[in-house]
C-alpha cells in the first residue's frame, strides 16, 4: 500500500495529498505533519520506514468539505484520491487515483468559495521580444467562465497585478515573482509558457485556427500565459471546460490606472487595517444577489476612461431614480419592484459553471428552475417602468431564456430534491415512466404486505402474526414465542429475539428481492437521468451565463440607485477636460458614520490644477483629499455621487501618497517608501491624472523635507501638469501659489473656543493660520504640565522668529483665513533659497539636448555653483 501511495505522492507533487482509506482521508509523512499543524489534528504513527515510524493524521471523508475549506484559506493546494476498485475483486490494494485537484485560484464549489468576492487564477509570462520586454498576463475565474489576457510593461506589473488581485499566481520556475501582492503562488516548469505549445493547446479548445480571432495576434507573451494557465486549470478539473468559451483581450487604457497603493490608500473593499467595512464597497453593497455584488466589487476596482459606457450606466441609474419620483404616492415603485424580484435569485453565475463541470447539485438546479419562474416578471418591471433606458432595455432582453431550459428544469427536478442524486427522489415524478415504475415496486409494499399478513394469519390460525421490515434484517414475519410451534413447514427461522420468532417464507422472499432490487435499479436510473438532465442544459450554459450577468448587472445599477436615493446622491456631469469640479460634497463612507458631516467644494482644472491644502491636525485634510478621489472615482464607475453638483472629466489615473507605513517585510523604512511611491507618481502621472499628497517630506529633517517636497510640487505643477490635492504642513510651501500659475492654497478652519479647539471641516480660501498642534494634543489627553511647557516653548521659538529650527507653516505670524498668502509669507531662509536655486537650476536642464561632454561640463558647474 505504501508503494501505491508513493506513486501517487509523486504525482502529486506539491500538493498535499488525501489518500482514501475506507472512511478517511489519510496524510503521511511530511504532509501529515504539515496537515496536524494546520489543522489541529492528532499525529498518529502508521508502520514503518528505513526503521523510522511514519506519520500519519487523517479527516473522516463526510467533512472533508469543512477541511478543504481551511487549508485552501491558507493558501495550500490538495491533490484528493479516492478508491477506483472494487475491495471485493481486488487483489492487494484497492485501485486508486488522484481524482480531483483543489487549489486557491481553480475552486467552483460553493463550499470553498466566498459568495460576494472572485477567486481567479492568473499566469504572467515575462517575454523579451528584441530590445523590448513585455509582460503577458492572462486570468480566469472558473466559477464563471471568464478569461481574460493583457499585456504591459514590467513597470506596469505590479498595478495590473494588484487590479486583477488572483487568489494564486503561476509563474515560471525561472522567473522570479517580486510582488507585494498577498496571493499563493506556483510555479511551472519554464515549457509550460512554450509559443508554439501555448498556442496549439488554446486553439484546440476553443475550436479556432488563430488566435487573432480573440484580437491576440500580436501578443505572444500573453499568449504563453494564457496557454500555461488553461494547461494547469484542466489538469485540475476532471471534466472538460466548456463554460470557457473565449478569451477577451483586457485593452490597457480601458480603466483609471489605480496603482496597489491607491487601491489601499482609498480603502475600496478593504479598510487601512484589513477588515471588510468600512470600506466603500460595504458602504454601497444593497446588491441582492451574490453575483451583483460581486460584479459591484468589480466596478469599484475598474474605473473607466471612457464616458460612454459610464454614461450609460449613470442613465439607467437615473431612470430607476426618475421611476421612483416621478410618483411620490407610489407605494410600490420600479426599483422596489425590482429589488422584490432579485431577493429571490439564487447565485446563477456559478450554477450554470457548475452545469457545465457536471458537478451541481439537485437543490441548485431546483432553485435555478424557480429562479427562471421569477424571469419574467423583473422582465417585465424593466420593460414597464424603464422602456426608454437603453441600457435597461437591453439587460431585459438578456435576460428572457429558451423556453426549453425552464421546462426541462421544471419536468426533470422534484420539487424539494435530496441534498445528493445518490440519496434518491431528486428527479420529478411523472418524468420518466420506468423510474415511476421502479418507485411503485421499491415503495408501494403496503398493500402486498397488508394483504399477505391476513392471509398468513388465517392460514397459520395466529391473530397477532405480523409482516415487517427492517434495514438489517429486510422483511420478516413476527410470530410470539408461544406462537411459535404453530407455524408452518415453509416458515424458515431468520431471527429469535426473547419474546418473538422472525421467519420468512419462499414468497417473502421472493418480493423481498423485487423490492430491494427495484430499489437500486430506481436510483441508478434516477442517477443516469440526472446525467441526460445536464446533457440537455449544457448547451444552455452560455445564455444561462450571459443571464446571470445581465441580472448581476440590473442589481448592481438597482443598489446603487437604491444608495443614491437614501443618501440623496447626485448624478455627475461628465466631460471630456481633465478637471473635477465639486460643489458640496461628501466623503461617501465617512458620512454615514459621524451625525453632521460638513460638504465642501472642490475645484480642479488645468488652470487650477494643484490645492495646496493646510490646516490643523484632525482638521479634515486626509477626509478632504480621500472624499474627492472616491467621489472622481465613482463618477468613473457610473455611480451617483455624494455632492450637490459634480463635473468630472476623463481621468487616466489616480495616485494617492498618504501616510504610508514601514514596509518591513521589504526593508524599507517610512521615507524610503514615501519617496518609492513619489518617485512612480513623478514618472508616470500627466496632465489626467488626479494625485493626492498628503504631508510629503515629514519623515526626514525639516529642511531636507521642505526642500523636498517644495521640488515635488513644482515639478507636478510645472512638468506633470497633474491635478493635485497637496497637503503640507510646511508654511514655505504655500508660496508656491504665489510663484507659480496653476496653484492655489485653502485650508481646514479651525477656531478657539472656551472648551479648547473647535475644528469646524470646512475648505476655505488661502492658507491656514496656525496649527493648533499644542491644541490638538490637549485634547488628545497629554497631562496639563506638559501642555504648560510646550506652550512656554513654543513662545520662545516664535519670539525667536526665522532661526528657529521648526520651518513650518505655524511659526509664521498669524493672519487671517482669507488673506492671500504673500501677504503673509516671511523670507524664505538661506538653506531653503539655496535648495530653491539648485531646483530651478535642474528645472532647467533638458538632458536630451546634451551630448556627454555638456552634461559632465554641467555638473561640474552645478557642484561649484551651489557647493
Ligand atoms: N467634512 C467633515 N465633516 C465632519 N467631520 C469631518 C469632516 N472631515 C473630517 N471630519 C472628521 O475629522 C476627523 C479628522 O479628519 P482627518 O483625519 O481627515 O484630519 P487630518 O487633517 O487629515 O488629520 P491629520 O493631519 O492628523 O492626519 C475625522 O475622523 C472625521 O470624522
Amino acid at each position: 500500500m505504501m508503494r501505491q501511495y508513493l506513486t501517487l505522492k509523486k504525482q502529486a507533487g506539491k500538493h498535499l495529498l488525501l489518500y482514501r482509506m475506507g472512511d478517511f482521508y489519510e496524510l503521511f509523512y511530511d504532509d501529515a505533519e504539515r496537515a496536524a499543524r494546520m489543522l489541529n489534528l492528532t499525529l498518529t504513527k502508521r508502520g514503518s520506514s528505513a526503521g523510522e515510524p511514519i506519520p500519519m493524521a487523517g479527516v473522516p471523508f463526510h467533512s472533508l468539505e469543512g477541511y478543504l475549506a481551511r487549508l485552501v484559506a491558507l493558501g495550500e493546494s490538495i491533490a484528493i484520491c479516492e478508491q477506483i476498485g472494487d475491495p471485493a475483486t481486488s487483489k492487494g490494494p484497492v485501485e486508486r487515483q488522484i481524482v480531483r485537484l483543489v487549489t486557491p485560484g481553480t475552486l467552483t464549489d460553493d463550499a470553498l468559495l466566498p459568495a460576494k468576492a472572485d477567486r481567479l487564477i492568473a499566469a504572467m509570462w515575462h517575454a523579451r521580444l528584441g530590445r523590448e520586454h513585455r509582460v503577458g498576463l492572462a486570468w480566469m475565474n472558473l466559477a464563471n467562465g471568464s478569461f481574460q489576457v493583457t499585456e504591459c510593461a514590467p513597470e506596469m506589473l505590479e498595478s495590473e497585478l494588484y487590479r486583477v488581485a488572483p487568489a494564486e499566481l503561476l509563474h515560471a520556475e525561472k522567473q522570479n515573482v517580486s510582488s507585494q501582492l498577498d496571493c499563493t503562488l506556483s510555479s511551472l516548469p519554464d515549457w509550460h509558457f512554450e509559443l508554439d505549445a501555448a498556442n496549439r493547446l488554446l486553439l484546440k479548445h476553443f475550436e479556432i485556427d488563430s488566435v487573432a480571432s480573440f484580437g491576440m495576434a500580436d501578443m505572444p507573451a500573453a499568449t504563453c500565459a494564457a496557454g500555461a494557465l488553461l494547461y494547469y486549470v484542466s489538469q485540475t478539473q476532471s471534466q472538460a471546460l466548456s463554460h470557457i468559451q473565449a478569451i477577451r483581450v483586457d485593452q490597457a487604457g480601458e480603466y483609471v490606472v489605480l496603482d496597489p497603493v491607491t487601491r489601499k490608500n482609498l480603502e475600496l473593499t478593504r479598510t487601512l487595517s484589513g477588515e471588510d467595512s468600512p470600506t466603500l464597497f460595504s458602504t454601497l453593497d444593497h446588491c441582492h444577489t451574490p453575483m451583483g455584488s460581486r460584479l459591484l466589487r468589480h466596478w469599484l476596482h475598474h474605473p473607466l476612461r471612457d464616458n460612454a459606457e459610464v454614461l450609460a450606466r449613470q442613465q439607467a441609474i437615473a431612470a430607476l431614480l426618475d421611476d421612483a419620483q416621478a410618483d411620490p404616492l407610489q407605494v410600490r415603485t420600479g426599483l422596489d419592484a425590482l429589488q422584490q424580484v432579485l431577493r429571490r435569485l439564487p447565485d446563477v453565475e456559478r450554477i450554470a459553471t457548475r452545469i457545465a463541470l457536471r458537478s451541481v447539485r439537485p437543490r441548485e438546479l431546483a432553485s435555478l428552475r424557480d429562479a427562471l419562474a421569477q424571469l419574467p416578471a423583473l422582465v417585465a418591471v424593466l420593460q414597464t417602468s424603464f422602456v426608454s433606458t437603453g441600457r435597461l432595455e437591453h439587460l431585459a432582453k438578456l435576460l428572457v431564456l429558451p423556453q426549453a431550459l425552464s421546462d426541462c428544469l421544471a419536468q426533470a427536478i422534484a420539487p424539494e430534491p435530496a441534498l445528493q442524486v445518490r440519496d434518491g427522489g431528486v428527479i420529478a415524478q411523472g418524468f420518466d415512466e420506468e423510474l415511476d415504475t421502479l418507485r411503485r415496486l421499491a415503495s408501494d409494499s403496503g398493500d402486498f404486505l397488508l394483504e399477505l399478513e391476513a392471509r398468513e394469519r388465517t392460514r397459520t390460525g395466529i391473530p397477532n402474526l405480523k409482516v415487517e421490515y427492517n434495514r438489517v434484517h429486510g422483511f420478516f414475519i413476527e410470530v410470539s414465542k408461544g406462537q411459535a410451534d404453530k407455524v408452518p413447514v415453509d416458515y424458515r427461522r431468520r431471527q429469535t429475539l426473547k419474546n418473538a420468532e422472525r421467519f420468512i417464507t419462499p414468497e417473502l422472499k421472493e418480493w423481498e428481492d423485487k423490492v430491494l432490487s427495484a430499489k437500486d435499479r430506481s436510483l441508478a436510473r434516477e442517477k443516469w437521468l440526472f446525467e441526460q438532465v445536464l446533457d440537455v442544459l449544457n448547451p444552455h450554459v452560455p445564455a444561462l451565463s450571459e443571464c446571470a450577468r445581465a441580472l448581476a448587472q440590473v442589481d448592481v445599477l438597482a443598489s446603487l440607485a437604491e444608495h443614491a436615493r437614501r443618501n440623496d446622491w447626485v448624478a455627475p456631469e461628465l466631460s471630456s477636460a481633465p478637471e473635477i469640479t465639486i460643489e458640496a460634497g461628501r466623503h461617501p463612507v465617512v458620512e454615514n458614520s459621524i451625525e453632521r458631516f460638513t460638504p465642501n467644494d472642490c475645484e480642479l482644472t488645468p488652470a487650477r490644477r494643484m490645492l495646496l491644502i493646510t490646516g490643523p491636525n484632525m482638521g479634515g485634510k486626509s477626509t478632504y483629499m480621500r472624499q474627492v478621489a472616491l467621489i472622481a472615482l465613482l463618477a468613473r464607475t457610473g455611480s451617483f455621487v455624494p455632492a450637490k453638483q459634480a463635473r468630472i472629466g476623463e481621468l487616466d489615473r489616480i495616485f494617492t501618497r498618504i501616510g504610508a507605513a514601514d514596509d518591513l517585510a521589504g526593508g524599507r523604512s517610512t521615507f524610503m517608501m514615501e519617496m518609492t511611491e513619489t518617485a512612480a507618481i513623478l514618472a508616470a502621472s500627466t496632465s489626467q491624472s488626479l494625485v493626492l499628497m498628503d504631508e510629503i517630506g515629514r519623515g526626514t529633517s525639516t529642511y531636507d523635507g521642505l526642500a523636498l517636497a517644495w521640488a515635488i510640487a513644482h515639478r507636478l505643477l510645472s512638468h506633470n501638469l497633474s491635478l493635485t490635492l497637496f497637503a503640507t504642513h510646511y508654511f514655505e510651501i504655500t508660496r508656491l501659489a504665489a510663484q507659480v500659475e496653476g496653484a492655489a492654497n485653502v485650508h481646514l478652519a479651525a477656531t478657539d473656543s472656551a472648551g479648547g479647539i473647535v475644528f469646524l471641516h470646512e475648505v476655505r480660501p488661502g492658507p491656514a493660520s496656525r496649527s493648533y498642534g499644542i491644541q490638538v494634543a490637549q485634547r488628545a489627553g497629554i497631562p496639563a504640565s506638559v501642555i504648560r511647557h510646550a506652550t512656554r516653548e513654543l513662545a520662545q521659538l516664535e519670539a525667536q522668529g526665522e532661526s528657529t529650527p521648526q520651518l513650518d507653516l505655524f511659526s509664521a505670524p498669524p493672519v487671517e483665513d482669507t488673506v492671500e498668502p504673500e501677504a503673509s509669507v516671511p523670507a524664505p531662509s538661506e538653506q531653503l533659497q539655496k535648495a530653491l536655486a539648485l531646483h530651478e537650476a535642474f528645472a532647467s536642464i533638458d538632458p536630451d539636448q546634451l551630448s556627454p561632454r555638456e552634461a559632465h561640463a554641467l555638473l561640474y558647474q552645478l557642484l561649484q555653483d551651489h557647493a
